[in-house]
């Protein structure tokens, strides 16, 4: 989250009563509603679970708030299972009402129905439909009747308040729920940040660059009949700069930016969501060219559940329906470009993702020895600090630091050294900051201790050089220790196009695969759990050479892939327990083989591997120029696609 709020504008000022109000009413309702369905409420799940165990008596579906009260079985409320789940009937029976036992919420009458008739037979079950509360007790007529003349008396309350405080307009004010809570920041007083500000992220620039050309200029794209981008998706840790890189392109391109959180959409109150996007995409659209910079998107980007019985979630779904229709809806030239961040692409609807919505995907990761040096120059700038310091020193204490935590680092040293009277931060005050923000790091697990580096160094360069000394496995272009998602390190490999392979290839691929694993023994003489993503890979990739290219030796041309997925259960596996031992075998045995020949490939250019890894070590990520510098040129050909990592 960025962190200069202070920009902020166009903040309807505040007037308290009504909120104040609100919360007055809503408690009020909360009483009510909650004691005339005073039995709890159960999840769907648990209610199967009633009817399977014959635990049921009656149910009572009532249509006006698709909620069915369920009645238990004498007895049957005893038992432990549901211990705690059945109510206490107080309050309810205050009111002269049968309480019922559970209730729960359905979603859709007649499928409800549909199935109670289903099961009734067999379930000995009675049920019975009401249209609408026929209850003619008089205790219950004032009870249904109290909270809404309570709610209009609050109400009257509130709205003389608020006129009687003078607030012109005052009263309108309640009606903004359902408007967007964008902050609005003014390019031509607010939006100071341009990409000079952003140290770092070189690749993540020049893919917003041409967000900016765009912005500036939108007539020079249109009129050749292109495309313009709708949406682009910055993904990467928390930290790293996607709120600031965003705001960059605004400040860039001198458009207005608008910006809000994915969480600032969603409400206690059915419907604000959609209409609260509905309202960001107009103001945008009055103010375009504008950008619209959503962060967290996740929060309603949620891949979409089937709807479920309990449909609890319709309130973001609705949301991010709206979302994806104003995404559609505007065309070419309404020049507004939404921008969103997120953590976790992987968990978000793949809608979002289609083409002329966020088909743009945007990798910041976290920052390098190099990166991590330019963020600290940006940082260190407005402080007084001490002439000698060494930036090049700093960054090396702070690997797996993200650019928040770095200008975390900068501001916590400057209130250290003012702590200690000091004219300037000196280098002990970075020490101290970065030991203080290295303690709550390592709670969450991002920081690497000193060995553990060496051995994510020696892991990669293990991978390194095997592929760079075999001759069919792909070229290395890049490796780097700098932790990315889930990996500690990676290698990026320029794979050759080919649409057939020979088992040559694959034996190679393996082979560099179980390098990392190898170099880990050759230098330590052990081995760690860093290794399993390439066991994996390694494992299905034998595993399918035996069993479906038929590239085995002992098992010979044969496949047990039935690639029409059709077969019976019982063909699953279609050989005899002896060839499954087989199987086992041979699988084994070439990765024991490919392990072997890495083990021997490292011993054998140990020095070189020793290099690699301490080169790797001192600058986190090298390329194919220092591969060179190493290894000498590569003796086989490559073309020019950059391939998966190897972990
Ligand atoms: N590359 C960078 N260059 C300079 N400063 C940076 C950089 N990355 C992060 N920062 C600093 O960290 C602060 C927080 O970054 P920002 O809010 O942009 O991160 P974010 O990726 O949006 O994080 P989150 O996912 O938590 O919202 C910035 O305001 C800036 O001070
Ligand atoms: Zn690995």
């Amino acid at each position: 989250m960025a962190n200069d709020n202070k920009n902020t504008t166009k903040k309807p000022k505040f007037n308290a009563y009504w909120i104040y109000g609100l919360i007055g009413v809503f408690l009020i309702f909360l009483i009510f509603t909650n004691d005339s369905d005073s039995s709890d409420k159960v999840s769907y799940s648990k209610f199967k679970e009633l009817i399977e165990y014959n635990d049921v008596e009656t149910i009572k579906v009532t249509t006006n708030n698709t909620v069915a009260e369920i009645f238990l079985k004498e007895g049957a409320a005893e038992k432990d299972a549901y211990k705690g789940l059945v109510n206490k009937k107080s309050s309810f029976l205050l009111m002269g009402g049968e309480s019922a036992d559970f209730t729960i919420k359905y979603l859709n009458l007649k499928n409800f129905e549909d199935y109670l008739n289903e099961i009734k037979e067999e379930k000995k079950l009675d049920f019975e439909i009401e249209s609408t509360q026929q209850n003619n007790s008089i205790s219950n007529f004032i009870f249904s009747i109290l909270p809404f003349v309570l709610i209009i008396g609050v109400w009257i309350f509130i709205m003389r308040r608020m006129s009687g405080g003078g607030a012109g307009g005052g009263g309108g004010q309640i009606f903004n729920i359902g408007k967007s809570k964008a902050k609005l920041f003014d390019e031509k007083t607010d939006i100071k940040s341009s990409f000079k500000d952003v140290a770092g992220l070189e690749g993540a620039k020049e893919e917003v660059q041409e967000i900016v050309d765009f912005l500036k200029n939108p007539e020079k794209y249109t009129s050749l009949g292109g495309k313009i981008p709708k949406g682009a998706l910055l993904v990467g840790p928390p930290g790293t700069g996607k709120t600031l890189l965003a705001k960059a392109v605004a400040g860039e391109a001198q458009v207005p930016f608008f910006s809000l959180s994915g969480s600032d959409f969603v409400e206690m109150f059915v419907g604000v969501g959609a209409s609260r996007v509905r309202d960001l995409f107009k103001q945008a659209k009055e103010k375009s060219p504008a950008i619209i910079f959503i962060d967290e998107i996740d929060a309603i980007g949620r891949a979409r559940g089937k709807n479920n019985f309990t449909g609890s979630n319709d309130e973001r779904e609705n949301t991010l329906n709206q979302l994806l229709t104003e995404m559609d809806g505007f065309g070419t030239n309404t020049n507004v470009i939404v921008m969103a961040a997120t953590n976790r692409a992987d968990i978000l609807d793949k809608a979002l993702m289609r083409a002329g919505r966020f088909d743009r995907q945007i990798y910041v990761d976290l920052p390098d020895l190099n990166e991590r040096k330019e963020i600290f120059e940006v940082h260190l700038k407005p402080l007084k600090k001490a002439d000698n310091l060494d930036t090049d020193f700093l960054s090396k204490q702070t690997p797996g630091f993200s650019g928040a935590d770095i200008a975390n680092v900068c501001n916590e040293a400057a209130l250290i050294a003012a702590r200690k009277g000091k004219k300037a931060v000196e280098k002990q005050d970075f020490l101290d900051a970065v030991d203080r923000i290295v303690g709550g790091l390592e709670k969450k697990n991002k920081i690497i201790k000193p060995e553990e580096k060496r051995r994510i160094a020696y892991h990669e360069a293990g991978h390194a050089t095997i592929s760079w000394m075999t001759e069919h496995a792909d070229p290395l272009v890049k490796v780097t220790i700098v932790p990315r998602g889930q990996a500690l390190g990676a290698a990026w490999y320029l794979p050759e196009e080919r649409q057939i392979t020979t088992k040559e290839q694959l034996l190679d691929k393996m082979c560099s695969l179980l390098g990392g694993r190898a170099a880990e023994e050759v230098e330590m003489g052990n081995y760690s759990t860093g290794a399993q993503n390439d066991l994996e890979r390694t494992t299905k990739q034998a595993s399918a050479m035996v069993t479906i290219y038929g590239l085995s030796d002992e098992i010979g041309h044969l496949s047990y892939y039935d690639s029409s997925g059709q077969s019976d259960q019982t063909f699953l596996k279609p050989y005899s327990e002896k060839t499954a031992e087989k199987i086992d075998a041979e699988i084994r045995k070439m990765i024991d083989e490919q392990y072997a020949r890495a083990i021997q490939i490292l011993t054998n250019n140990k020095d070189k591997l020793t290099t690699l890894a301490e080169l790797l070590l001192e600058k986190e990520v090298i390329f194919k120029d220092d591969l060179e510098r190493i290894f000498g040129a590569r003796l086989f050909t490559n073309s020019d696609e950059i391939s998966d990592s190897e972990e």
